[in-house]
């Protein structure tokens, strides 16, 4: 990246945060900057104590001055102090509080945000990688903030500085001044470098992260251990580690090289002022006092242009990271465009789907091609296919999870783009295969198919009774306030089959008009999921039903069947009608059946 365009971005960057910031913690803020004018004129004040500090001990010891003015020059010493402790205290703590409510607020919008995205961004590696860019992000928007504080703080105090030094030569200020430009600019190219270093890096992080997470996750290590897969895994974990660990480490020796070299540079330079300093002394005559507060003066000029230096880096580093942030929080969000309309609150014709044609991002080969079909109010429709064709896309796209271009897919004649997606998701619903067993009480995973729901017991069991659920709660101890999953204390984890129940109860506590089950009873064994999918099909009287299933005997309840293959339609009709086409519905039909024949 130019350095132009980084500059750019963090200019941008700033004007973004700025205002943002001001509007959570206006008060925080106006107090941390009256301490940090406070900080800054401190150390001013330190070198005039100093100086006469240093000046009536001469003059005690010369006999020209009192004991008691040294004490009050000390005692003054003490209360500067005291005061510095006390500003460094406060500062310190006004930004832990900052930090916590910048780092809350962005948090919070990032996760407000994702909810606000269509599917497809996830469908993407870039849209991962930028997630996970925004981790943190924050927390580094508010550390550039308080470095921008940090080097207004040190340019007042510096400002001082120099002007001090300026009294007795220009020469003095003029070397700290030479001394601290070739500092700034290598800190910024630092904190550039960095950056593109962790950018580069990121894909990279992201599979060593995904590697440490399949050895602390319960379904994964019983496939590495199973599988004996640890070692490879690990392998892949070290080589990832290494070559960027090697890589930072390279930058970093790079860097050190050029520090030393600045280094050596701001000795010599300070052992020019210190010589220019013993020469002024010894020409002007200056007191002793005048002469510890100039040293003091030059060497911590000399360590402030260092800070101010290393926050300009951290500026670059965290600026450029932190704008993430906001690439993250400008991305589209679904159909915000134009206005929308409510969910018909019962729908007349039903659902149509019209040349439909899919693409996932980045990929040139169509998923669907030109799939159409209608379905009926409260038609109950299987849609079957081998793996692959395309079935669960279809779902997601009629979900509206996935965007379809305008005129591909229709509820009562009006296009899906059209609709408010809450109330769209509302009226259809789906349980999927991979759905969410979440570690949570059961009353929740129910009730997070309606939180309305969430207190009501009696929705709650109806819901689990249709999902025949109900009778193994009640054998719960603690009922719906039981925990379930192993991944908390006093969790308890339940058969893959009984997470499905739950799962599905979901649906029947949400109520909608169109009902989609994708796979959501393959955990079930074939007599259970038959029986189930009857009763689903019975209680969902008047309903939309759309399953996708690969056990082609429950596919005999449905009103029509349409078969996908590689992303088409390629026949439609009732379970007896295809298996007379004779066609791909009778070929897996068959050889499903010759199937359980052969194994009875
Ligand atoms: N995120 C994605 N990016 C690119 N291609 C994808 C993505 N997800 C799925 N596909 C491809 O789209 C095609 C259809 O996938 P889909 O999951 O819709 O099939 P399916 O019929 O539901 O399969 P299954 O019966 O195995 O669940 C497959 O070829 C798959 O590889």
């Amino acid at each position: 990246m130019k350095d132009a365009n980084k500059m750019h971005g963090i200019l941008f960057l700033i004007s973004r945060l700025m205002p943002v910031t001001i509007k959570i913690i206006p008060g925080l803020l106006s107090v941390s900057l009256i301490i940090l004018l406070i900080q800054a004129l401190i150390p001013l004040v330190q070198v005039q104590v100093t100086l006469h500090l240093v000046n009536s001990i001469q003059q005690l010891v010369e006999g020209s001055t009192q004991f008691s003015t040294s004490l009050i020059w000390l005692s003054i010493q003490g209360g500067v102090g005291l005061l510095t402790a006390s500003t460094l205290m406060w500062d310190q703590l006004l930004k832990k509080k900052m930090l916590f409510q910048v780092s809350f607020f962005f948090e919070k919008k990032v996760l407000e945000k994702s909810q606000k995205l269509s599917l497809i961004h996830y469908e993407i590696p870039q849209s991962y990688d930028l997630l996970a860019q925004t981790n943190g992000a924050g927390e580094r928007g508010f550390q550039v903030l308080s470095s921008i504080g940090i080097i207004f703080m040190y340019c007042i105090t510096m400002v001082g500085y120099l002007a001090t030094l300026a009294k007795y030569s220009w020469l003095l200020p003029l070397l700290i001044i030479l001394l601290i430009i070739p500092v700034v600019i290598f800190n910024i190219k630092l904190g550039g470098k960095r950056y593109e270093q962790m950018i580069f890096q990121s894909p990279d992080s992201r599979k060593a992260t995904y590697i440490t997470q399949l050895f602390k996750g319960r379904d994964s290590i019983k496939e590495i251990k199973m599988y004996g897969t640890g070692e490879y895994l690990l392998n892949k974990w070290s080589s990832i580690y290494w070559v960027q660990a090697n890589e930072k480490y390279s930058l970093e020796k790079k860097a050190g090289w050029i520090n030393f070299k600045l280094e050596a540079l701001g000795v010599v330079s300070i052992l020019v002022a210190s010589a220019m300093l013993i020469f002024i002394v010894s020409k002007e005559s200056l007191s002793l006092g005048e002469y510890v507060a100039l040293t003091a003066v030059i060497t911590s000029s000399y360590a402030m242009s260092k800070t101010i230096a290393s926050n300009f880096s951290r500026i670059f580093e965290d600026a450029l990271f932190a704008t993430k942030i906001f690439s993250f929080l400008d991305l589209p969000e679904e159909n915000k465009d134009h206005q929308l309309k409510m969910f018909p609150e019962k729908l007349v014709k039903g659902l149509e789907v019209r040349d439909l044609t899919f693409n996932y991002p980045g990929q040139n080969r169509p998923v669907l091609k030109n799939v159409s079909f209608t379905i009926g109010v409260g038609e109950r429709v299987a849609i079957v296919g081998y793996n692959g064709a395309g079935k669960s896309t279809l779902i997601k796209c009629i979900m509206g999870l996935y965007p379809v271009p305008r005129g591909m897919i229709f509820f009562d004649g009006v296009d899906i783009n059209d609709f408010d997606r809450s109330t769209l998701y509302e009226n259809v619903t789906a349980i999927f295969q991979d759905f969410v067993k979440y570690n949570l009480t059961l009353r929740e995973n129910v009730a997070f198919g309606n939180l309305h729901k969430l207190n009501d017991d009696f929705a709650l069991s109806e819901a689990t009774s249709k999902a025949e659920v109900f009778s193994f709660i009640d054998r719960l101890d603690h009922k719906y306030e039981t925990e379930l999953g192993p991944l908390f204390s006093g969790g308890q984890d339940i058969s893959g089959g009984q997470w499905q129940k739950i799962a599905i109860s979901r649906a029947f506590l949400r109520n909608s008009q169109i009902v989609i089950f994708d796979e959501a009873t393959s955990a079930l064994d074939p007599v259970s999921e038959y029986f189930l999918l009857e009763k689903i099909i019975n209680m969902t009287e008047g309903k939309t039903t759309i399953f996708i299933s690969h056990r082609l005997n429950s596919c005999r309840m449905a009103d029509s069947i349409l078969v996908l293959q590689d992303g088409e339609v390629v026949e439609s009709g009732g379970h007896q009608q295809l298996l007379n086409l004779r066609g791909y519905y009778a070929d897996m039909f068959e050889k499903q059946s010759s199937g359980y024949v052969g194994a009875v």
